[in-house]
């Protein structure tokens, strides 16, 4: 197998930085504990980009993200650039970054383990148990379709799919539900719109392809309910663009924290089987908490696991990953999204205790 191992590491905003530092030492570590050689390269993207170039992504980062084995992504968005007069907007690099390398499979696990169940009983109940995947479309939908626009008053967005866009992102779905239980939901708006009318019918033709999964529809609003009533019944959930954004927020509340969320965005397979891809927590640059050292940098940390194992072919390590992160939780150590401010410990701390495990010396 090709040894894959540059990695674009584009840390973007705010917490963005501090919580991709934190994945950057882990990867150091796991680097070196199993001799993997990995070139980690710094990146500006986002409002960092804006500052020095007067553009959120740069031609010169694009290429680099192109010839990259995989990236590391941290999160973009600065309160600097909200306004009218901006000369970008921080957020445009990540979506250039999905659509230009054609990351359209943008997988979202959601796990609920002891360390991270509610900490009251009632909640405990609903959610212990939870281990859903939910399969996001990432370039189409309504944040990229065309035309969009202002006019003075009126402003329009487009939501356009065409069926090979559907179908390829569920076949990955039927895949994925083929390789854990067997159980696919599929997410729409079908009773309003017609692109949820053609996601529905072609979802049900590729299903003739995977008869041994079991496929349901289910439309947003009624998802998102049952996502709070109860978890624990979904196996794999394909959706689109900004419906599969949506619910994995609201998905986050299931661990408890944002800062618990990885997610993993693939283009099609190379020839070796892994995947060319961006890995990214799914929270943004959380300006209310930036610069404080108190990120959870859990999530981009278990992204930087799935890079490992998707775009790195590196099994061992990415386990060895995952298995730091678990203990590490399940001893306590965690920051305030977590256990509160009396109890909660800084993003270092965390880093160091998940570094300590994988490379005790
Ligand atoms: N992929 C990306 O780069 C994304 C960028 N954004 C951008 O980020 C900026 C802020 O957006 P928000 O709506 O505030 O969403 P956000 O995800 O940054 O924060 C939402 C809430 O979750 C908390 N939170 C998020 N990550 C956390 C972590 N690791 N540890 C502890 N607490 C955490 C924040 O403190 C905040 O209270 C905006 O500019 C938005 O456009 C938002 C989502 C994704
Ligand atoms: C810029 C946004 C579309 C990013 C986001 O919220 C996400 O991908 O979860
Ligand atoms: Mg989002």
């Amino acid at each position: 197998m090709t040894t894959r191992r540059k990695v674009l590491v584009a840390a973007g905003d705010g917490i963005g930085t501090e919580v991709t530092a934190a994945a950057v030492e882990v990867l150091r570590a796991v680097s070196q504990r199993f001799g993997l050689g990995l070139e980690l390269e710094p990146a500006l993207v986002g409002g960092a980009s804006i500052a020095a170039h007067g553009t959120a992504l740069t031609d010169a980062v694009l290429d680099r993200a192109r010839a990259a084995d995989a990236i590391l992504f941290g999160a973009v968005g600065d309160p600097r650039y909200d306004g009218p007069d901006a000369p970008d907007r921080p957020e445009r690099a990540i979506l250039a970054l999905r659509k230009q390398l054609g990351l359209f499979a943008n997988l979202r696990p959601v796990r609920v383990d002891e360390a991270s169940a509610g900490r009251s009983p009632l909640r405990e109940s609903i959610v212990a148990g939870t281990d859903l995947l939910v399969v996001r479309e990432l370039t189409g939908g309504i944040y990229f379709g065309q035309p969009r626009g202002r006019e003075g008053e009126r402003a329009f967005d487009t939501m356009v799919y065409t069926a090979p866009e559907i179908e390829r992102i569920a076949h990955v779905a039927f895949g994925l539900a083929m390789r854990r239980r067997k159980r696919l939901t599929s997410v729409d708006k079908a009773n309003v719109l017609d692109t949820s009318r053609l996601w529905r019918e072609v979802v049900t033709r590729v299903a003739a392809n995977y008869p041994e999964v079991e496929l349901e529809h289910l439309l947003v609003d009624a998802c998102a309910m049952d996502m709070l009533r109860r978890p624990t019944r979904f196996d794999v959930l394909v959706t689109g663009n900004m419906f599969g954004d949506i619910l994995t927020d609201e998905a986050s509340m299931l661990p408890g924290s944002m800062g618990l969320m990885p997610s993993a965005s693939l283009a099609p397979p190379r020839p070796d089987g892994t995947h060319p891809g961006l890995y990214e927590p799914i929270h943004g640059s959380a300006p209310d908490i930036a610069g404080q050292g108190i990120a959870n940098p859990v999530a981009t940390i278990a992204s930087a696991a799935m890079l490992l194992r998707s775009s790195l072919g590196q099994p061992e390590a990415a386990a060895a990953v995952e298995a730091a992160i678990a203990a590490t939780l399940a001893e306590g150590v965690a920051t305030v999204d977590i256990l509160g401010p009396s109890q909660g410990v800084s993003t270092q701390t965390v880093t160091e205790a998940i570094v300590a495990r994988i490379n005790p010396g």
